[in-house]
């Protein structure tokens, strides 16, 4: 076997062949782009001054019209460019970082060298760097050197792998490279996760593991789940994902409008939404329900949010009015509710809707038994609302058919009152036109649907309640909750849970917006969203296939367990879905993955990945004025350990927001920054924030405040602790006054 030192020279040469290539096509690809920047913005101009111009003329009108869709057509290419363009700087930098050599069965032995794009010759035909994403990638992540095989899309292609080797390429520099094996891989990756955590979320792409691959390349599920630990990489996985059905585009996949991620609250779509363009992918908005209820109500009702529930149900306050909140938006998110809802929509179209007898001059143009029989005629299965607007156009048919001889009648009466403002025929025109909009107004009245007075009537009137709910099981202190979700209803606003409900009622009574274009659904943080939502989503993209990862260990507030996936499955109803699982933390140390399992469900095992660290610690003192100095001495000697990112996370923001206006004070700390709903985006620093909003995100170090008895004793704390001690890469620190709650043991 070749040695190293034999071996860099040709390694060299390779590196500079593509460098070079990268750099030609870089130049050639920038020239093409400046000119056809040059033509789109020409293009762009003469089409606005036609539109201007010829803004009165139909034809030319018609003929802008097809020069803009000639101008969108062209666009999308100048994006292609742009990224391609891209796609050679990046390969200027660093073109691949790894290799295999593979020798199909039949053909001979070829180097295969792996990066974030493709690389070709000028003919298509010879590759330099294959992409991270093309079938024959796969046996880098899946396969040891040896007898191997890959599935392409012309079927199973078997072979031998030679060799599995890895770069660091600095700067178009080859700064040393070697063959791996498992250990090496592993060591490898513990060297990437020994680093600090950065502010935001980093392509995993060099070391994605084996059955990180599996999950991110597949094509067969239409709902595919993943139950995986803290720290295991479900973030991770499902942005790789979504790079690679992406990939998938060139053979008639998915582009960026095709797909849709739901993140549980916009710091944390900020957070990961460096990935994508990592990979040289266009970003995806992540969208969360808040937004997705603020589509559909368009700002006619406010809507509070999740974290404001959160923190509801965290901060200190009676623990009666709390279970009630918390019974409340449990029984609003459940499938009881949503079945309520569904029923009670049929109940309100039979019998609640009430239709008058409609007048015009006098004359009864519809009686309210024949408007009844036209909403039972009409297609059935269109909703509520649109068969309404078709009654609606109906009358108002009707009445301008009528309007004529209604009209003559209102000049002779106009003539037999002659104290009127203006000749006979204009005063009977405007009595007539006041009349119609009176009318108009009435008709409404009944054609239009008021989601929120609907929801309203249901949930202000047991009985009403009690009757759509029929058999259905119902919480025994109902009446205590319809009581508290009425008082809690206002005209323009809502809370969350009324807001989810609302949603549901109206895409029942009005139907959906149509959303075919979404064909990949990707849902994380999967054990935060009830029955509700999966229902919400079904309605409003059944044609979509979906990714939904979670972690039922790391519910808030709620309960969960591997049910969920089952209730997720039933409620999407996909013909083939797969429940993958994975064990391994990524995130953090052993010694803090090995504390952290203590707040674990004991049937979900969890290992970490051998990374070691300090013990995590907990620390207590008799006051809150000791229990701030030992906090303040540990941040103060982490930062000088040069961590980067440190968290103190509070149970609420209440408690947060108390601490901070006491460290605030303190010598040194005066970059701590407090986290809340309204904070865009977190970078390195030191932060104090609610456990909540600290999901999903990672830091060096975290210190968690304030975790005697008093405070942390229930089911909903043990969880919550093990959220907040999987936040950390490197340091755990635990903080009690007093002694610290028997959880710790
Ligand atoms: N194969 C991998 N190679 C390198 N780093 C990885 C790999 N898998 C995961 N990681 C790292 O582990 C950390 C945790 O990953 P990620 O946030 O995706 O996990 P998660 O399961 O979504 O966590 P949580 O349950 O807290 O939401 C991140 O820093 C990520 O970069």
């Amino acid at each position: 076997m070749p040695s190293y030192e034999e071996e860099l020279p040709q390694e060299q040469d390779y590196l500079k062949r593509v460098t070079d290539l990268a750099r030609a096509r870089l130049a050639a690809q920038q020239n093409v782009a400046a000119t056809e920047k040059r033509k789109l913005m020409e293009l762009n101009r003469q089409m606005y001054e036609n539109t201007v111009h010829f803004s009165h003329d139909f034809d030319k009108l018609t003929e802008a019209n097809q020069e803009l869709g000639d101008i969108q057509t062209r666009t999308i290419h100048y994006q292609m460019m742009m990224k391609k363009l891209a796609l050679y700087e990046r390969m200027i930098q660093a073109p691949y970082f790894a290799r295999i050599d593979f020798t199909e069965d039949g053909f001979e032995r070829e180097p295969i060298y792996i990066g974030t794009g493709n690389l070709t010759d000028e003919d298509g035909l010879d590759a330099y760097v294959y992409d991270w994403r093309a079938p024959v990638a796969s046996l880098f992540y899946r396969c040891e050197p040896g007898r191997v095989s890959y599935t392409s899309p012309s079927g199973e292609i078997s072979g031998e792998m030679e060799l599995k080797r890895q770069y660091e390429i600095k700067s178009g520099r080859l700064e040393y490279f070697f063959d791996s094996s498992v250990n090496i891989m592993d060591d490898v990756l513990r060297s990437v996760l020994s680093k600090n955590a950065s502010p935001k979320m980093k392509s995993i792409v060099e070391t994605i593991q084996r059955e990180q691959d599996v999950i991110i390349r597949d094509l067969d599920s239409d709902l595919l789940m993943v139950q995986g630990a803290a720290g295991s990489g479900k973030t991770s996985v499902a942005l790789h994902r979504v790079a690679f059905l992406m990939y998938q585009g060139v053979t008639g996949g998915l582009s960026a409008n095709n797909i849709i991620i739901l993140s549980p609250n916009a710091l944390f779509g900020r957070y990961i939404s460096g990935v994508l363009p990592e990979l040289g992918e266009e970003n995806i908005a992540t969208k969360t329900f808040e937004e997705i209820f603020e589509d559909y109500f368009e700002g006619g009702i406010q809507l509070s949010t999740r974290n404001n529930v959160l923190e509801r149900l965290c901060a200190d306050g009676e623990d009666g009015r709390r279970d009630l909140l918390r019974d409340t938006v449990e029984f609003q998110l459940s499938e009881t509710f949503c079945e309520i809802i569904e029923r009670y929509a049929q109940l309100y179209e039979r019998s609640l809707l009430e239709m008058p007898d409609v007048f015009y001059g006098g004359i009864c143009i519809a009686t309210r038994q024949a408007l009844r029989a036209e909403l039972l005629q009409s297609r059935i299965n269109m909703p509520l609302a649109k068969r309404l607007r078709v009654i609606e156009e109906h009358l108002m048919e009707r009445i301008h058919k009528e309007k004529k001889a209604r009209l003559k009648e209102l000049e002779q009466f106009v003539l037999e009152h002659p104290e009127h403002q203006f000749e006979v025929k204009a005063q009977a025109r405007l009595l007539s036109i006041k009349e119609i909009t009176s009318l108009a107004h009435k008709v409404r009245s009944f054609t239009r649907l008021n989601i929120m007075g609907i929801y309203r009537k249901l949930v202000g009137d047991h009985d009403l309640f009690r009757r759509a709910a029929g058999d259905l099981p119902l919480p025994p202190n109902l009446d205590e909750i319809l009581d508290f979700i009425a008082s809690g209803l206002k005209r323009n606003s809502a809370g969350y849970a009324d807001g989810m409900a609302l949603l549901y009622l109206r895409l029942i009574l009005m139907g959906g917006k149509p959303s075919d274009e979404i064909k990949q659904v990707v849902i994380d943080e999967a054990q935060d969203y009830s029955p509700v939502h999966f229902r919400l989503l079904q309605r409003m993209m059944p044609a979509a296939r979906y990714t939904v990862l979670g972690d039922v260990n790391q519910t808030i507030a709620h309960e969960a367990d591997m049910t969920l996936y089952d209730r997720i499955r039933i409620i999407l109803g996909k013909q083939k879905s797969t429940l993958a699982v994975m064990n391994k933390s990524f995130r953090c140390s052993a010694e803090i993955t090995a504390f952290s399992r203590r707040f674990l469900d004991r049937e979900l095992k969890q290992e970490s990945f051998d990374r070691h660290g300090e013990e995590p610690r907990v620390r207590t003192a008799p006051d809150a004025k000791e229990l701030d100095t030992l906090l303040i001495e540990d941040v103060r000697s982490c930062q000088q350990q040069e961590f980067g990112s440190l968290a103190i996370l509070c149970k609420s923001f209440e408690a947060a927001r108390e601490l901070y206006r006491r460290l605030i004070e303190q010598p040194g700390l005066a970059e701590l920054r407090l986290v809340g709903e309204q904070t865009g985006e977190i970078g390195r620093g030191l932060y104090v924030m609610p456990i909540y909003m600290a999901k999903g995100l990672e830091f060096d170090c975290a210190f968690v405040y304030g975790v005697d008895e008093a405070h942390y004793h229930t089911e909903d704390d043990r969880k919550l602790l093990y959220v907040a001690c999987t936040r950390p890469l490197h340091r755990l620190y635990l903080y009690a006054e007093g002694e610290a709650s028997h959880l710790l043991r």
